[in-house]
């Protein structure tokens, strides 16, 4: 489903900053896997999502989703096939427009554009069935503005959004690292809930390593620009956050100590 191979980029080349963040990164996603992807600060975990959303053109190597060749697809066409929810709930829906205008907007994506834009009654029903699964009673406020929600219930709004057009790819970059543990419980479980049944294929960057085990059917972690350790099926289930933390070391030589990588629960 996706292809990562042999991806170099290097930001700020020439200058003080210059700091090559992807490092000959090679990664292979089958179809349905789910994968959390965790590491220490500036690791690049953010910039390997980034090099397959297309947010700038890599240096070399190859990204493929689902067999084509996007390496040189600019990211508004590599949109068509992915779906994105970032860690900032404000981003992903538009606050001055009401919730099924937001999901309206989410539906059209990608299609064509027509004077038409009315939402029919057919859809209003899909909405409010979708809204309904989340339990949050957003399906009683379809007409309201989306700004007026809380940050948990526009994630879970976010995450409905990128999902319904099944997107080839599903990106989360620490989607509930702004909510509560509570809120971020709900929305982690809605994720899961609609990866499974929609058979999506997904990346979640976590700092968070129970999440991280107990989420999706793969791991890996980062480490200075590439991939140190990928671990699926049982051998994941099986992984304790000691495990984590002991591999981490090994590559780092130690310097996990104050590094937010240590987020255990
Ligand atoms: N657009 C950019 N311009 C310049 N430098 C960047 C850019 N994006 C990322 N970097 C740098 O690349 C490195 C990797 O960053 P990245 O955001 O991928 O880390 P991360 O693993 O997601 O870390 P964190 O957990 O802190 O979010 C960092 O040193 C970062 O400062």
């Amino acid at each position: 489903m996706l292809e990562i191979r042999h991806v170099n980029k290097t930001f700020n080349r020439g200058t003080v900053n210059e700091k090559q963040a992807l490092k000959d990164l090679n990664l292979t996603l089958k179809d349905g896997d789910f994968v959390t992807i965790i590491g220490g600060n500036g690791a690049g975990k953010s910039t390997t999502l980034n090099a397959v959303a297309g947010v700038w053109p890599v240096d070399d190597g190859q990204i493929l989703i689902d067999g084509r060749d996007v390496t040189k697809l600019p990211e508004f066409k590599r949109a068509a096939f992915l779906g994105r929810v970032f860690q900032d709930p404000m981003n992903g829906t538009v606050a001055t427009m009401g919730i099924e205008e937001n999901l309206a907007l989410a539906l059209r994506r990608g299609g064509r554009r027509t004077l038409k834009p009315g939402i029919t009654g057919h859809e209003r029903k899909l909405y409010h069935d979708l809204l309904l699964k989340l339990g949050l009673g957003l399906e009683e406020r379809l007409t309201s503005k989306v700004g007026l929600l809380s940050g948990g219930q526009r994630q879970a709004l976010t995450l409905l959004m990128a999902t319904l057009k099944k997107p080839k790819l599903l990106l989360l970059d620490e989607h509930t690292a702004a909510l509560d543990p509570q809120t971020a419980k709900k929305v982690l479980d809605l994720t899961s809930e609609i990866v499974e049944e929609q058979k999506l294929t997904a990346m979640m960057v976590t700092h968070n390593m129970k999440d991280a085990i107990q989420i999706g059917n793969r791991l890996i972690m980062m480490y200075d620009g590439h991939i140190i350790y990928d671990v699926e099926g049982e051998a994941k289930k099986n992984l304790t956050v000691d495990d984590l933390l002991q591999k981490f070391a090994e590559a780092s030589g130690g310097e996990f100590a104050n590094d937010r990588m240590m987020l255990a629960d």
